[in-house]
C-alpha cells in the first residue's frame, strides 16, 4: 500500500479570529514498507500533518488517499502520541488488546496477538500491570505494542520519545528499529530532533514554517541498523548538518517568537 498526500493545505482561524495558513501545497507519498520522518521547527506543521494523514483532522483542501487497498477496505492506522493515553483502570495486556476488541477480534487471536506484540516491545512479565505501575519508557513501549497489535497498515507516530529520558530514548529508538525491522510498517515519524530523523529514516521531509511547506526530502543513503557506529560517522554528520543548515533560519524565528 503506498499512501499519498496530494495538494493539502491547512487553514486556521487563530484567537484573534485571523485566518492562518498552517501547511500549503504539501504532496509527498509514503511508499510500502518505507520509513518516513518528518522534521523541522516548532510549529511549522508537523502535528497537523500527521493528524490529517491519520484522519484526525481534514484538510482545508487536498487531499490524503491510499493506494493499493481494497476498495472497500478502510486503512488500519496504529497512532502513537507524545502521551501515551493509555487506559488507566486497564493492564498492559488490557491496554495492548484494546484495538482489537473494538475490532470485535475473539478472545483467542486477542490472546494470541497480545503475547506477541508484548513480547516484542520488551514488557514479557508485565501483562497484568497498570500503567501507573510502569516507567515512562515503559508506558511508551506498552502503547507501540497496542499500536502494533491492530497490524495496520500504516504506523504513526508524533513525538514518541521526546518525553523520556536521553538515555532511556536512546535504548527506545534502538528498540524501535528493531521493532521496525520485523514489522517493516510503512511509517510516518514526526520529530523535532535531527539526529533522530538521520537515525531512524529512510527519508527526511523537511518542512518549513508560515506556512509549513516541504523544504527537502533528503533520502538517508545509510544502512538500516548500526547508523551509530564510527565507520557511518561522517556521513551522519553530513545528513545532521545538511537538514540543520535547512531548519536553522526558521528554528531562530521561531525561538524569538517563543
Ligand atoms: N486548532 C488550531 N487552531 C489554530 N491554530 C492551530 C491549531 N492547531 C495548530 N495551529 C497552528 O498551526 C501551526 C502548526 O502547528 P503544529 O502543532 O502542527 O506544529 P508542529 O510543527 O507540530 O509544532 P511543535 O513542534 O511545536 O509541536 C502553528 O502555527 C499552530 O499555532
Amino acid at each position: 500500500m503506498r499512501i499519498v498526500v496530494d495538494q493539502v493545505e491547512k487553514r486556521f482561524v487563530d484567537s484573534k479570529k485571523r485566518e492562518v495558513t498552517a501547511l500549503k501545497n504539501i504532496n509527498f507519498a509514503i511508499e510500502e514498507q518505507e520509513f518516513v520522518v518528518l522534521v523541522g521547527p516548532s510549529g511549522c506543521g508537523k502535528s497537523t500533518l500527521l493528524n490529517i494523514v491519520g484522519g484526525l483532522l481534514s484538510p482545508s483542501s487536498g487531499e490524503v488517499y491510499f493506494e493499493g487497498l481494497a476498495s472497500e477496505k478502510e486503512p488500519r492506522l496504529g497512532i502513537v502520541f507524545q502521551e501515551i493515553a493509555l487506559f488507566p483502570w486497564r493492564t498492559v495486556y488490557e491496554n495492548v488488546v484494546f484495538g482489537l476488541e473494538e475490532q470485535g477480534a475473539s478472545k483467542q487471536e486477542m490472546q494470541e496477538k497480545g503475547r506477541h506484540y508484548i513480547e516484542m516491545v520488551g514488557l514479557t512479565g508485565f501483562e497484568s500491570a497498570y500503567p501507573k505501575q510502569l516507567s515512562g519508557g515503559m508506558r511508551q513501549r506498552a502503547g507501540i505494542a497496542r499500536a502494533l497489535a491492530v497490524e495496520p497498515d500504516l504506523l504513526l507516530m508524533d513525538e514518541p520519545f521526546s518525553a523520556l529520558d536521553a538515555q532511556t530514548r536512546t535504548l527506545m529508538q534502538e528498540e524501535l528499529l528493531a521493532i521496525w525491522s520485523r514489522t517493516r510498517l510503512s511509517t510516518l515519524y514526526v520529530t523535532h530532533n535531527i539526529q533522530e530523523a538521520v537515525y531512524l529514516a529512510d527519508r527526511v521531509i523537511v518542512l518549513s514554517r508560515h506556512p509549513g511547506q516541504i523544504k527537502a526530502e533528503i533520502r538517508i543513503d545509510l544502512p538500516k541498523t548500526g547508523r551509530d557506529q564510527e565507520e557511518h560517522r561522517a556521513a551522519f554528520e553530513r545528513y545532521s548538518n545538511e537538514i540543520w543548515q535547512l531548519i536553522r533560519h526558521d528554528a531562530q524565528e521561531a525561538l524569538k517568537e517563543g
